[in-house]
């Protein structure tokens, strides 16, 4: 082999081993995109999850995914990810704002409520460590606003009742001299107390049924509840049971708020981190590239060099001699560019493992929230009480039908039942074996109807039914089977037998019909079926 030949048979092996660097790197930047679609796959859940919050942050998410599903630049998704994790951090400060503000509106009726005049010192101790304790409260106060309030506005009128009572009492007293005028009038005032205690605790126990709290806080709840039913005068413990209530929800609040803590702010925290690390390993491999490229560029002049003094040597000794110093500058050049890429590559190992570790505590928290707004929504649209759909959730199940209806017409009917003299059931045995007649109606309900239908409790003693696809015959028949069975029914309390039984009105949706139009007709029809003498069902055409 001549020497020439030699010498280009060694120009081929350098260039085979450029070669292979080079298919080095183009692994290296493969095995790096592989793994991020880890990250993409993560932020497309997590831009899902926090939909509906913010318009603006509703769109940069959106962009967001975009970018991600046709890989765009990482540069370019590492600067949205920066605007995401800002919004973010915004849209929780204003959520904190808002139940701030909720919050200080309870606050300041109860502080009111702290200063009426007359207020057992019991009770004004037992509100005064309920505001400390709650003052800065504000992660779910939000849901049990509306409660609290009203419930502090029934403590209110509970604290006027008991003073002009007492009040009355006096003066009728101080008026009266003779001892039979007194004790009648005493028993006036007693039947009047009785019948206002009746009403406050009524309105009570409608209320803490609407108010679903931890497990072993709902069964404190639910004894406070039976004392209430036992409760016949407007007097001091009964004021204490309110406060009591209000302590409980207030206990609740503060073991949310441990687990809770501000979902946004943590998750915008979390983010920030991994656009950290995305910035990092950009920068690194921005860095890492110009000094390749310089490398190559340097490689391929030298072997250019080589190629060029080959054919132009004078001799080949001449050529020789030169020839072994270029191959070491160009043994040595190649040497740096494979040690540069083994530490870039463990570097980016590095930043991969760090980044695959944030991600999937992301991923645990973000499940974790996932789940926890799941359960809100449902318990959102769920009765406390019967475990039925609520009101909500048939408002929203009923616009959606008469949507369908609107747009290709099928059999759907809407009922509305009503238990008979409910009234009585409560005043005779209280209410509790009210709250549990209505979840025997409720279980009776879900048992008897089965077929393509949608079971809601309309409040109080009110019952709402959809029915798809079933004729006039069908859901009459479905109805009747649900009204005897009830009125078949042994309820029993304080071992008395007492018969149930309910009155039903029914309509189908017609053309033209609107929601408020249908849902009148069956409620029509049900005043029809009480004034024709109760426990019956009457079909509105
Ligand atoms: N136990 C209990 N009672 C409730 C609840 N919601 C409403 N009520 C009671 O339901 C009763 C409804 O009484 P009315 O509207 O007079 O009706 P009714 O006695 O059934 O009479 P008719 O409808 O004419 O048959 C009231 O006593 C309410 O306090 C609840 O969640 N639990």
């Amino acid at each position: 082999m001549s020497e020439t030949s030699v010498f280009q048979s060694q120009l081929r092996q350098l260039k085979a081993k450029l070669d292979a660097s080079i298919q080095a790197r183009s692994t290296l930047e493969e095995d790096f995109n592989k793994r991020s679609t880890l990250l993409t796959d993560f932020l497309v859940k997590l831009s899902r999850l926090c939909k509906g919050q913010d318009l603006e942050l509703d769109n940069r998410m959106a962009k967001l995914r975009a970018m991600l599903k046709k890989s765009a630049p990482l540069a370019d998704v590492e600067k949205e990810l920066a605007n995401v994790s800002k919004l973010l951090n915004k849209q929780a400060s204003k959520n904190e704002l808002n139940i701030r503000d909720l919050h200080q509106k309870f606050h300041g009726a109860g502080t009111t409520l702290q200063k009426a005049k007359g207020l057992p010192p019991q009770s004004r101790r037992s509100l005064r460590s309920l505001l400390t304790e709650n003052s800065d409260t504000k992660d779910t106060v939000i849901q049990y606003v509306p409660q609290l309030s009203e419930l502090l506005s029934i403590y209110g009128e509970v604290l006027t009742a008991k003073d002009s009572i007492q009040v009355s009492g006096q003066a009728h007293a101080a008026m009266q001299s003779s001892a039979a005028s007194l004790i009648n009038q005493s028993n006036g005032n007693q039947t009047e107390a009785a019948k206002s205690a009746k009403s406050f605790i009524e309105r009570i126990t409608s209320i803490l049924s609407n108010i679903k709290l931890s497990e072993q806080l709902q069964q404190k709840l639910n004894h406070l509840k039976d004392e209430l039913g036992n409760t016949r005068n407007i007097d001091d413990s009964l004021l204490n049971n309110i406060v009591a209530v209000l302590n409980l929800v207030a206990e609740d609040m503060e073991q949310e708020r441990k687990t809770a803590k501000t979902f946004l702010s943590t998750l915008s925290g979390a983010l920030s981190k991994v656009q950290r690390a995305v910035k990092s390993t950009l920068s690194n491999s921005q860095g890492h590239r110009s000094e390749q490229e310089s490398i190559n560029e340097s490689l391929n002049n030298q072997l250019g060099d080589i190629a060029e003094m080959i054919e132009s040597a004078p001799s080949l000794t001449e050529a020789k001699a030169e020839l072994m110093t270029k191959f070491e500058t160009i043994t040595q050049t190649i040497e740096q560019k494979n040690s540069l890429e083994l530490g870039y590559f463990e570097q980016l190992e590095q930043q991969l493992v760090a980044m695959r570790t944030k991600v999937s505590e992301l991923e645990k928290q973000s499940k974790h929230f996932e789940q926890r707004m799941l359960e809100q929504q449902r318990i959102s649209l769920q009765d406390a009480l019967t475990k039925l759909n609520n009101r909500a959730a048939f408002d929203e199940y009923f616009a959606k039908q008469m949507v369908r209806f609107n747009h290709q017409q099928f059999e759907l009917a809407v009922a509305v039942i009503d238990l008979d003299d409910f009234k009585q059931i409560n005043d005779t045995y209280g209410h509790t074996a009210g709250d549990k007649t209505l979840q025997v109606i409720a279980a009776t309900l879900t048992k008897a109807l089965t077929k393509n239908v949608f079971i809601a409790r309309y409040g109080g003693e009110e019952f709402v039914l959809v029915f798809n696809e079933l004729n006039e015959k069908e859901v009459m028949a479905a109805l009747e089977n649900f009204r005897k069975t009830i009125a078949k029914l042994p309820f029993k309390f304080r071992n008395n037998k007492v018969n149930i039984t309910t009155s039903i009105g029914i309509t189908h949706i017609k053309h033209g019909d609107n929601i408020h139009l249908a849902f009148e007709r069956a409620d029509e029809a049900l005043y029809q079926a009480k004034h024709q003498g109760k426990n019956r069902i009457i079909y509105a055409q």
